[in-house]
């Protein structure tokens, strides 16, 4: 990335940037186009790339017709015959979000005055490839090259199964498509490359590209290369009218296409498109990089033309890396609630699958040592399972002359007491109850919302609180007082009042939320809540045998031996003594219903009669049975109140005679606005 936007720079500074990505951006496309063996990945590439590009749109005098924006492929440098395109073979345009995509759409909308329908087709990861037939038979297949000329690589051509060497009717024609190596023929290949002493290939577009670049034709027969075939060149000597017949036509004629283009009129379908491949594309047996859209009607490309460099008819939407490389400079070891010592790499920020990603868990020691992880290393990252961002592999040949092994500490980085391993455990652990690091930990998770749900005690409160000595552990809570609190930056009356009453309120939770915050190894949520309705109070629970907390349905051994040695413990004995001393509440109480205690039909036995404007009957039975009363059926001396609506009979009666008191509808509605 540029140290400033592009219109910052001045022209000096512009020239001189531009230069050293020409001559990094160059050395990559050897590297790439003509060794077959990038040394950087895509979207290092692509994000240097840009730069140069951002930096010849602010200042259009630099560009130069030998600058990388401006040509296609690289300078051959090989020992094949050349060949020279009738047509060139140009590069394509590329986006990299759904944004870019929707206003290259946007343009191409304004530019031709209506909507365009597009081909949308799977972006191969491969080379392309040129084949040229006459009178049906095979006479020729070269490469891209520099777009102008290629390489002659008919012989190794010849031995693709996919490539049709007759085709099913006489004609005279060219075709483009893409090469590529299956993912298990490139699995195949690179483990044998590995066993052999052979470098791997770094991803199967170049192993594609070194396979067919054989010079000995067997090599290639060989490497089970495959083709998908999706250019006709000058169609109209066909009757083919649009990129989606042309594809029909020509798996008609005996080529393979890729059966997943479609036709879409609108961004929405082409939206829907990419999320199904973006999703998808790992269960394919070839690699995409992207998708490309293609403006369908031939005649609206032929109008369109080209630019230098690239059709303006296409563009490829590339899909978000999922491998980024970056370089690692720090690694940071952080103590969990439960005393285990973790690694996080601190890493320049990369994106990575649609995210900015600046650190990686290391997992533990033994993967920085199997890994061989250092500081100072450019690694690889990857998202495990899409999500976690991965440290995959070192790139060893990047690794600064003299940089020593990750240093694996033997001291809590918190408390400085000696680490552990406990039983046959890999992770390390500060076994210290008292760990300052734990400690924080432990009382963010008691406060947490699905534990005590203390509201306001969050992370950094915890912190400053621990850093003024004013708590050590959960019990220590409930004895702040608002003086306490008032030493915490910030903290003036209301927020002072606010956390003492969380704290206050906490007291009252059922005991789900204190076994859950205790932070019992195994017991989450759920557990804690089956515990506290089977044994009904805390006292239960600790003194239960593990046998008997086994039993509990859906609680099992592994919960059952982690509670009872955590209660074994002489500190969690003082810390439950110290609990209930603070009048925290240790019993289940349940799943509480809201208790009315003041309403003016509260704990009264209440019968309704007559008809009212306002109510149906079963709707005020229901409010009144909220509002805490018992609805009945039938007057007797037992009820408290009678209400009367219009034409009320009997019941009324006898309510008079009894003198039970008696309400209108009126005067309900006063005291139910009450
Ligand atoms: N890692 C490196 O060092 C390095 C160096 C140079 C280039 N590169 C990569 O190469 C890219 C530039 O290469 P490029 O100019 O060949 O562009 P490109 O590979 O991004 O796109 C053009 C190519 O896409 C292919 N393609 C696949 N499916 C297609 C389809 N359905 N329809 C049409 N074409 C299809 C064709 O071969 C075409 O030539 C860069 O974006 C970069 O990612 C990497
Ligand atoms: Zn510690």
């Amino acid at each position: 990335m540029l140290a400033k936007p592009a219109a910052q720079f001045t022209l000096e500074e512009a020239q001189a940037e531009v230069e050293k990505l020409r001559k990094q951006l160059n050395q990559w496309r050897l590297e790439y186009y003509t060794k077959d063996a990038p040394t950087v990945t895509d979207n290092v590439y692509d994000d240097h790339y840009r730069d140069l590009q951002a930096l010849e749109e602010a200042y259009p005098k630099l560009v130069t017709p030998d600058s990388p924006t401006q040509e296609v492929g690289d300078v051959i440098n090989s020992d094949f015959a050349k060949v020279q395109h009738p047509i060139p073979m140009l590069s394509m345009g590329d986006v990299f979000s759904f944004e870019e995509l929707s206003e290259w759409d946007a343009r191409m909308q304004s530019n031709v005055g209506h909507p365009v329908d597009y081909n949308v087709e799977l972006k191969i990861d491969g080379l392309a490839l040129s084949l040229i037939y006459e009178n049906g038979k095979l006479v020729q297949g070269s490469t891209r090259g520099d777009g102008n000329v290629g390489e002659d690589v008919t012989r190794n051509v010849l031995t693709i199964a996919s490539v049709p060497k007759q085709l099913k009717q006489p004609l005279s024609l060219e075709v483009r498509g893409e090469c590529y190596m299956p993912k298990a023929a490139f699995a195949k290949l690179n483990a044998r490359q590995e066993t052999e002493g052979g470098t791997p290939f770094a991803n199967p577009r170049n192993a594609a590209a070194g396979s067919l670049r054989q010079l000995d034709a067997k090599v290639t027969a060989a490497r089970e290369l495959d083709t998908f075939i999706y250019t006709l060149i000058e169609p109209e000597q066909f009757n083919v009218t649009t990129q989606h017949e042309a594809i029909a036509f020509m798996q008609a004629l005996g080529f393979t296409t890729n059966p997943s283009s479609e036709v879409a009129g609108d961004m929405q379908a082409i939206d829907t498109y990419i999320k199904k491949y973006t999703t998808d594309r790992d269960a394919l047996p070839y690699g995409i990089d992207g998708i490309v859209l293609k403006v369908n009607d031939l005649a609206l490309q032929a109008q369109l033309g080209n630019t230098v460099k690239v059709p303006r008819w296409e563009i490829a939407y590339k899909f978000p890396p999922e491998e980024a490389e970056t370089v690692i400079h720090d690694i940071v070891w952080t103590v969990g609630r439960t005393g285990v010592v973790t690694p996080t790499a601190v890493m320049d920020p990369v994106q990575l699958a649609g995210t900015t990603v600046a650190r990686a868990t290391l997992h533990n020691a033994d993967m920085i040592r199997d890994k061989d992880i250092r500081i100072g290393d450019t690694v690889m990252l990857h998202k495990a399972g899409d999500i976690i961002p991965e440290v995959s592999r070192v790139l060893v040949a990047k690794r600064p002359v003299d940089t020593p092994p990750a240093p694996i500490p033997e001291a809590c980085p918190s408390c400085g007491q000696k680490l552990v391993h406990l039983d046959d455990e890999v992770a390390l652990r500060c076994i210290n109850p008292m760990c300052p690091a734990q400690v924080q930990e432990q009382l963010t998770h008691f406060a947490s919302r699905n534990a005590m749900n203390i509201d306001g005690l969050g992370p950094k409160i915890v912190a400053q609180l621990q850093a003024k000595h004013l708590v050590k552990d959960v019990a220590d809570l409930y004895h702040l007082t608002a003086a306490d609190l008032a030493k915490l930056d910030k903290f003036k009356e209301k927020s002072i009042n606010n956390l003492l009453s969380a704290i206050n309120n906490s007291r009252q939770n059922s005991v789900e939320r204190l076994i859950f915050g205790l932070g019992i190894r195994h017991v989450g949520g759920k557990a804690a809540r089956i515990l506290a309705e089977h044994f009904g109070d805390l006292d239960h629970l600790m003194t239960a045998s593990q046998e008997a907390i086994a039993d509990v349905p859906n609680i099992g051994p592994t919960i059952a031996e982690a509670i009872v040695t955590y209660f074994k413990a002489a500190t969690v004995q003082k810390l439950i003594t110290q609990l209930r001393e603070a009048d925290v509440n240790l019993r289940y109480t349940g799943p509480t219903k809201p208790v009315v205690k003041d309403s003016f039909v509260a704990g009264k036995t209440v019968v309704i009669t007559g008809k009212f404007a306002e109510f149906s009957r079963p709707a005020l039975t229901k409010q009144l049975e909220g509002l805490g009363a018992k609805v009945t059926g039938s007057v007797s001396k037992k009820t408290d109140l009678l209400i009367a609506g219009d034409a009320a009979g009997s019941k009324l009666a006898k309510a008079q005679s009894l003198n039970v008191p008696i309400m209108n509808e009126t005067e309900l509605l006063a005291n139910l606005k009450d």
